[in-house]
């Protein structure tokens, strides 16, 4: 199979990639000419890279001329929340616009068969009252961030795009993920690249943290790629599909686990800086719609996920 992921060289794009070649795909990934390649230094010899600027729809249409993909998995975005914030604008160009470029180049060269994954979000329930939980694809979208509103578009995008022109696209509102590789602005991999500093004598044994009380529902990467693969084996053209654990965790209870790893004593400190204008307070996933229609499952406990990120920032700081 010819498989395009944009976004390869990043977290979740690089564990995709892993395991996509192990399964004996083809495959294809975007790069930009500042991407960082340490994430997929080992598999470079495996893979095909190609220079895109999703943003840009001449560059867009040239990939997909150039591959035609039987298989796209659209992981490229601006990801972390409350850089969304700071630059909406940027957020809305490349997570919509992206978008829109590939399904457009897509369309214009007729691939109808292809088969295209996109990356969606919990972020964009966003505001959700106890009572609504654990959530369901059916709950209301009530974005709070400009990154929440710009993954609703990309969401109803992928449906306008399948009721308008048949293209087979699957949605995919996937919860929070974490492992190794995760980048180090994200809540767990940060608190852990702080531990691994401390560990090191890199930092004063305290640890900074931001709101401590919100609740999220973790999922393994591992987990997350392989749930991926199955949504475009299984999944139903222009269907939204949740995918999370069902496992929810209060930040802090989390940052206790991980503090359960190390034999440093360590202060824990809030940081007004890491607080946000608005937080989304409790993510709780129902992923069974998608586990019926694919038979996934997670499998990574989370004090693996947790053993992991640990271990990866130890090597590296
Ligand atoms: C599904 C969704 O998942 C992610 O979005 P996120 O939930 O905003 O992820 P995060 O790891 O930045 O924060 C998680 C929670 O943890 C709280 N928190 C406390 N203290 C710190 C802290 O010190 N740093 C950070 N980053 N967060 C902190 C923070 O306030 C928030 O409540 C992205 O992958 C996004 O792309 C996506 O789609």
């Amino acid at each position: 199979m010819r498989v395009l992921i944009t976004g390869i060289t990043g977290f979740v794009g690089s564990h995709l990639a892993e395991f996509l070649l192990a399964q004996g795909d083809e495959v294809y990934g975007t790069y930009r000419v500042r991407s960082r390649m340490d994430h997929i230094q080992p598999i470079l010899p495996k893979i095909h890279l190609v220079e895109c600027e999703l943003k840009d729809s001449v560059s867009v249409m040239q990939l997909v001329e150039r591959i035609r993909p039987e298989r796209i998995y659209h992981l490229a975005a601006q990801s972390f929340v409350p850089t969304s914030w700071n630059s909406p604008q940027d957020t809305m160009v490349n997570n919509i616009i992206a978008e829109l470029n590939l399904f457009e180049a897509v369309r214009k060269q007729g691939l109808q068969d292809c088969r295209i994954q996109i990356a969606c979000s919990s972020e964009e329930y966003g505001m959700v009252y106890p009572e609504e939980t654990p959530i369901l694809e059916t709950n209301p979208l009530r974005p709070l961030s400009p990154y929440g509103v710009s993954k609703v578009a990309q969401d109803l995008l992928g449906y306008q795009y399948t009721q308008s022109y048949g293209l087979h696209i699957v949605r995919t509102r996937t919860f929070n993920h974490e492992g190794p590789r995760r980048g180090e602005a994200f809540v767990l991999s940060n608190f852990a690249k702080q531990v691994a500093e401390i560990e090191k004598g890199l930092k004063p044994p305290v640890l900074e943290v931001g709101n401590l009380d919100a609740i999220r529902d973790f999922t393994d990467v591992r987990d997350v790629v392989r749930a991926y693969t199955l949504a475009l084996r299984h999944g139903i053209a222009g269907d939204v599909y949740n995918i999370g654990s069902g496992f929810t965790w209060r930040i802090g209870d989390a940052l206790d686990e991980l503090l359960k790893l190390t034999d440093v004593q360590i202060e824990v400190r809030q940081d007004p800086s890491r607080m946000r204008p608005s937080d989304v307070m409790i993510l709780h996933c129902d992923a069974s719609k998608f586990m019926k229609q694919t038979g996934w499952k997670p499998e990574v406990p989370f004090a693996k996920t947790l053993h992991d990120m640990l271990d990866y920032w130890r090597e590296r700081v």
